[in-house]
């Protein structure tokens, strides 16, 4: 359950006195979501997603993500606005807590989604590309191939604990990887974490792409790679759905054409993609944060998605 901080009735008044939103009527913890506190809202106006910022984010960071969503949310997108105060001001102090007052978006994230949602969902992230190109100011991506060299390097055998062979096969596509990662994509600004669990949809019309903070500079077709790993697959399975990976291609596709350079790199760049999330997701599951709310994601199901990729480049 996500909510780490508990907020004061009277420190929110006070807090919400800042803004043009009119008086609290109701405030709620939401349990999804792991990294931050997140709180519904309503106002007499409106209603909000408040986030105070837990461990996980670097707070030196946060400007650049909180000017990011404003950037696309102003270009048109479903992004949430970050709300400033009176005074211009969108990060706060609550609590003792970095925090940050957000508009709210309708919507729910499908926990198994349809191929037709898939194909929304890829049209939407060809959006952000296209609108993130003007948002020039750069951030490296922290969990590309170097993190993931490290991360394997230091979990090492403990890889074997999660399957048996399993630090062998990382450290084998690792190899591969390194030799031929691609450098000369088109490239630009990513979302980077684009899983059902980050969209919101009603039917299937994406309304709200949200949780940015894994969002950096790199290339377009690895942060669709990530969807594709992200919503392709059933659950536990090791085989794509077809539907749902042909869908995914179209309605990017249909927003932002791939070039041949971009194709040709896509099992590499969707091996990429299940090791950075098989290795983060191991990283917590052989040595989970302190915080034990914290929760679990099995590594597995992408070690089954970075096999069925490798079995495409060979
Ligand atoms: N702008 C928004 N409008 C409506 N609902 C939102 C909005 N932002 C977040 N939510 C809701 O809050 C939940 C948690 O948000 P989020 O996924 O960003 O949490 P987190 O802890 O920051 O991220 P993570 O998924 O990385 O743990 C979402 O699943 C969604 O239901
Ligand atoms: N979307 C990620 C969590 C954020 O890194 C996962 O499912 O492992």
């Amino acid at each position: 359950m996500a909510v780490y901080t508990e907020v004061p009735a009277e420190a929110l008044e006070q807090f919400l006195a800042r803004y043009e939103s009119g008086a609290l009527l109701s405030a709620k913890g939401i349990a999804e979501g792991v990294s931050n506190s997140n709180f519904l809202i309503e106002t007499e106006t409106a209603r909000y997603i408040l986030t105070l910022y837990e461990k996980r984010i670097d707070l030196g960071e946060l400007p650049w993500f909180i000017a990011l969503m404003e950037h696309l949310a102003d270009a048109g997108l479903p992004v949430p606005h970050p709300i400033r105060d009176r005074e211009g001001a969108a990060i706060q102090q609550l609590v003792g807590k970095t925090a940050c007052l957000i508009q709210y978006l309708p919507g729910v994230s499908v926990s198994v989604p349809t191929a037709a949602q898939a194909r929304a969902a890829g049209a939407a992230l060809a959006r952000l590309h296209l609108a993130g190109a003007s948002y020039t100011a750069e951030r490296p991506n922290a969990l590309g191939l170097s993190h993931w060299q490290a991360s394997a390097a230091e979990l090492g055998a403990g890889l074997d604990s999660i399957e048996p062979g399993l630090a062998a096969f990382v450290a084998e596509r690792l190899e591969t990887l390194a030799a031929h990662w691609p450098r000369n994509l088109p490239r630009g600004t990513v979302h980077a974490d684009l899983f059902p669990d980050n969209v919101l949809m009603l039917g299937e019309t994406v309304t709200g792409l949200i949780d940015f903070y894994f969002a950096c500079t790199d290339l377009y077709a690895y942060d669709l790679a990530v969807l594709h790993a992200a919503w392709a697959f059933p659950k536990d399975g090791c085989a794509p759905l077809m539907d749902h990976a042909r869908a995914i291609f179209e309605g990017y596709e249909s927003v932002r054409p791939l070039s041949a350079a971009e194709r040709a790199a896509f099992p590499l760049l969707g091996q990429g993609a299940s090791l950075r999330f098989l290795l983060t997701r191991a990283q917590d599951w052989l040595a989970p944060p302190s915080d034990a709310l914290v929760q679990r994601k099995d590594p597995l199901p992408f070690a089954r998605r970075l096999a069925h990729y490798a079995r495409l480049d060979g």
